[in-house]
């Protein structure tokens, strides 16, 4: 019986041949977790009687969520993350580093074929290269810190063929999007998710860490993009799932009719076509996140925003997803395009994507963003309302002050 990916990868690392519906346990072959939940988990661990982690090498811990920290409380969960990491031999990112999801990738931390548990629901993130990675909880970590090992049922598969080419301006996260519309919040509970398709093999990296990330919007345990057309800075092995392997259900989508796509308040299956919107005024406008805050992220804001000025009424801030991304959008001139054009910048993290700090919103302020969730007070006020969209549907916004088609702006239909 053929295999899909999750089977796939579950297997080797169960040792025996599994599939769909199987309990088994599996070897892991890395952790992590984030402010938000290292300081549990280790409270967890040593509640076990946890002394030493089963391998140092093989965990990381993330200060991003409210990083720097602001706050006593927080401040003081930092030093605990500090310690226990020095203390125990394990990596720690910290301040400024970035978001853990996109560290634990430009460092290297999840590769293709391996299965990899994070204390943080994007941890899905990672089936962009290929890997089975899933959140869990602390205490799931914390027992996986003990014994390299956690326990799992093994995914049913929802397959997505998308082909194609998507318009201009159009971009992976109105591609997620319209498949978050399509399945809904809970239509993947506990299913794995994999993309194929002619479109999907010409997705650069970004874009695909776009699309994985955003499983956890529709329940799923995983999200992989299959790797043909990956490219990786280094050897990797080729993840594909069998050619009579058995799915749940098969979605076919064609690229060239997805727009611009957005997810109204209050969540993120709330999806409509631009096209079916007003121009409705906003007041603060996001672009980061594991969703999309990377280098394409941002040049999509620099080619709308070039020579341009954001709206006076508008805060245009912007939280590059690492210290790396900010880096290399430093040396090509993006950071200074952007910031010309009225965008702040802050340190690489989570910040204002989960409302912990650094740019909370005003009550009945409109936001436009390019996170990933815009449930009621997710920002840090619940008098606000959040729109989701792509980096280039915020650029576009923060230009106008108002919601804007950025395939419009981008064929010179609108004026600034
Ligand atoms: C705060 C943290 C536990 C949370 C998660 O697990 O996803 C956060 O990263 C999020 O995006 O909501
Ligand atoms: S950027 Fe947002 S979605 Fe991603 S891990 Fe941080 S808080 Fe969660």
């Amino acid at each position: 019986m053929g295999q899909t990916i999750v089977e796939k990868i579950v297997s080797t690392h169960a040792g025996k041949c599994v599939h769909a519906g199987d309990l088994t346990v599996v070897d892991v072959d890395f952790l992590m977790a984030s402010d938000t939940t290292a300081p549990l988990a280790i409270n967890a661990f040593k509640n076990m009687g946890g002394q030493r982690i089963f391998d140092p090498t093989k965990m990381a811990l993330v200060i991003d969520h409210a990083s720097p920290a602001p706050n006593q409380r927080i401040a003081s969960l930092h030093d605990l993350m500090r310690e226990f990491a020095n203390e125990q031999g394990i990596k720690l990112y910290d301040v400024g580093d970035g978001i853990c999801h996109q560290l634990m990738i430009e460092n290297r931390h999840a590769r293709p074929g391996q299965l990899v548990l994070g204390a943080d629901s994007h941890t899905c993130t990672y089936g962009a290269i290929g890997t089975f990675s899933t959140g869990v909880g602390s205490t799931d970590l914390a027992g996986a810190m003990l014994t390299g090992r956690t326990w799992l049922k093994v995914p049913e598969t929802i397959l997505i063929k998308i082909n194609g080419s998507l318009p201009k301006g159009v971009s992976a996260k109105d591609l997620v999007l319209h498949v978050v519309g399509i399945i809904g919040i809970q239509g993947a509970t506990y299913d794995a998710i994999e993309y194929t398709g002619t479109t999907m093999e010409d997705l650069s990296l970004d874009s695909r860490m776009t699309i994985a990330s955003m499983s956890i919007e529709m329940g799923a345990k995983a999200g992989f993009i299959h790797t043909k057309g990956l490219s990786l800075p280094y050897e990797f092995e080729h993840v594909l799932p069998d050619s009579d392997a058995t799915y749940k259900q098969i979605i076919d989508i064609d690229a060239s009719t997805v727009t611009s796509q957005v997810a109204v308040p209050h969540s993120p299956d709330n999806v409509v076509s631009i096209e079916n919107l007003n121009e409705i005024i906003i007041h603060q406008a996001f672009i980061g996140s594991c969703t999309n805050g990377r280098l394409e992220d941002l040049h999509a804001a620099a080619e709308i925003l070039k020579d341009k000025r954001v709206h006076p009424n508008v805060r245009l801030i912007i939280a590059p997803a690492s210290r790396k991304v900010f880096l290399d959008a430093l040396q090509d001139g993006t950071v200074e395009t952007l910031t010309k054009a009225g965008a702040t910048f802050l340190p690489s993290g989570c910040g204002p994507c989960v409302g912990t700090h650094l740019g909370i919103p005003g009550n009945n302020e409109v936001i436009v963003s390019s996170t990933n969730r815009n449930f009621l007070g997710r920002m840090g006020n619940r008098n606000s309302d959040i729109y989701l969209g792509s980096p280039a549907f915020v650029a576009a916004a923060a230009l106008r002050g108002k919601i804007t088609n950025p395939q419009k702006l981008l064929e010179g239909v609108c004026g600034s």
